[in-house]
């Protein structure tokens, strides 16, 4: 491929950074390798389920939730499209059948449908009919995979493969009796059943289903709503929860100790800066300065603190709170010095240990040299590394720190870049640390470079680059 095309992709790519590429050096393969790779990487829809006894107010409220999240793409699913087709002879004695029990619906095909959609493909999904009591009803109601997908149903939490699939759980919690009324008006006006029938269907079915199937299912809700779509307050926490997790990187929500920081176009500026391979060694310097610092700053942020009052020039109490004390850097040698006089700036006299770690042929690693402060077991280490690629480096770094005494949960790991492929490593093998980036990569090339990266991040810091 020549370096037009490579332009053309470039061009058709927006969104993505690819500044950091030599275009001189690209290859068909790395390109098609590293698109490979972020398609595999499918988005992850938000899931929400939305439980809750029978008129409780569930559609209400996930009507409420769509509209107020009315710019991202999001589908409601029902537990009732997944109502088994009822047998000839069940649909004679249709007053007996339990339609509030588990073994009612095909959570089977459910689960079927939630695979497909979390891949990326559109799934048809049947339409139910209350009054004819069929699931078949044509034309059946197509829905395209979306940022967010609600799932919606009086049991929607009772089978623990649907519970899974879930990120948010919510239970809608209104009083039995405002639930039976809602359910007479709305099964005499809207299904046109009598009286009689829905009070009998609700002491012989609904009730006794509520309580044995529904109501235990309320521990797994991460959010009760009271009062269901009266509860405004609680629909508006709700949808900021949402739209920052949206805002998330995926990673984040697979791993909770990993921060990316929120990205502004300062931020993106100076990454764009560092990356562009034409980008001088002052600049590059400049720059990654800029975002050592930030990443820097927040990190600290992690840090505990406990509770401190002063008194102010104007004689007032003001409440705040004193830094945590005993802190230690380590930086890995050579690009983690770089990160050594931003947190010198923000913490005075700082302890500084060092790691240095050899890269033996492609993938293996080997530790060489390390000076650490006597006492760092009593230390809450910043760990400094400005890439994290395959992992290897950092996976000996913290478990020569923890061989040290350091407990893993006193260990904050500080990088400009991150690879998922690092992170993966990381977080499935210390899952107590933490670990602060500015930016999530694509993936690795073929040699385990960082792509779209920045280069050999010492050499161009330190100007022995051959340039
Ligand atoms: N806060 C509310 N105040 C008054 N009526 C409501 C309220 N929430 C829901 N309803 C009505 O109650 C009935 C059941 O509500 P719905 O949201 O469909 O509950 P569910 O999906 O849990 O069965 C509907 O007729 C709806 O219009
Ligand atoms: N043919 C049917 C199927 C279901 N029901 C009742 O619907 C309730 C669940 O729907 P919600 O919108 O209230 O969640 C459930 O209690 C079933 O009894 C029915 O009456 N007829
Ligand atoms: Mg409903």
């Amino acid at each position: 491929m020549g370096s037009k095309a490579v332009e053309d992709l470039i061009q058709a790519s927006s969104g993505v950074h690819y500044s950091g590429f030599h275009l001189e050096e690209v290859h068909t393969s790395e390109i098609e390798q590293s698109t490979t790779s972020v398609d595999e990487s499918v988005k992850q829809p938000f899931v929400i389920g939305v439980a809750g006894g029978a008129a409780s107010g569930k559609t209400t409220v996930c009507d409420l939730i769509i509209n107020q999240l009315h710019d991202q793409r999001v589908v409601l699913v029902n537990q009732d499209s997944f109502y088994h087709n009822l047998t000839p002879e069940e649909l004679t004695k249709v007053h007996e059948y339990n339609f509030d029990h588990p073994d009612a619906f095909d959570t089977e095909q459910l689960l079927c449908v939630m695979e497909k959609l979390k891949h990326g493909q559109a799934v048809d999904i049947p339409k139910y009919d209350f009054k004819s009591y069929k699931n078949d009803v044509f034309p059946l109601r197509r829905v395209n995979p979306s940022d967010v997908i609600i799932l919606e149903g009086i049991l929607i939490f009772h089978d623990p493969r649907v519970r899974d699939l879930m990120s948010m759980k919510i239970f809608v919690d209104t009083d039995a009796d405002v639930r039976l009324a809602r359910r007479i008006r709305r099964d005499t006006v809207e299904k046109n059943r009598d009286i009689a029938t829905v009070l009998d269907q609700y002491s012989k079915f609904v009730k006794p289903a509520f309580d044995d199937f529904i109501l235990p299912t309320k521990k797994y809700a991460d959010v009760i709503i009271p009062r269901g779509g009266d509860n405004h307050v609680a629909i508006d926490l709700i949808v900021q929860h949402i739209r920052t997790k949206l805002g998330q990187h995926d990673l984040c929500k697979i791993y909770p100790n990993l921060y990316v920081i929120q990205s502004t176009f300062q931020i993106r500026g100076m990454h764009t800066l560092i990356r562009d391979a034409q980008t001088t060694k002052h600049d590059f310097v400049f720059y990654a300065d800029r975002l050592i610092r930030l990443v820097v700053e927040h990190g600290l942020g992690h840090l505990p603190f406990t509770e401190k009052q002063v008194i102010t020039p104007t004689e007032s109490v003001y409440s705040g709170v004193d830094f945590c004390k005993r802190l230690c850097g380590v930086s890995v040698i050579r690009s983690g010095e770089s990160m050594e006089n931003a947190l010198r700036a923000c913490c005075k006299g700082i302890k500084i240990g060092k790691i240095l770690i050899h890269r033996e042929g492609d993938n293996g690693q080997q530790l060489v040299y390390e000076k650490l402060p006597e006492d760092i077991a009593q230390r809450h280490v910043l760990l400094l590394d400005p890439i994290l690629g395959t992992g290897n480096s950092a996976v000996q770094a913290i478990s020569l720190l923890l061989k040290k005494g350091v407990p893993e949960s006193n260990i904050l790991f500080l990088n400009l870049i991150s690879a998922p492929q690092g992170v993966h490593v990381v977080c499935k093998r210390f899952p107590r640390i933490k670990i602060v980036t500015s930016e999530i990569e694509n993936g690795l090339n073929e040699d385990f470079r960082v792509i779209p990266g920045m280069g050999e991040f010492g050499d161009r810091y330190f100007g022995t680059d051959d340039d």
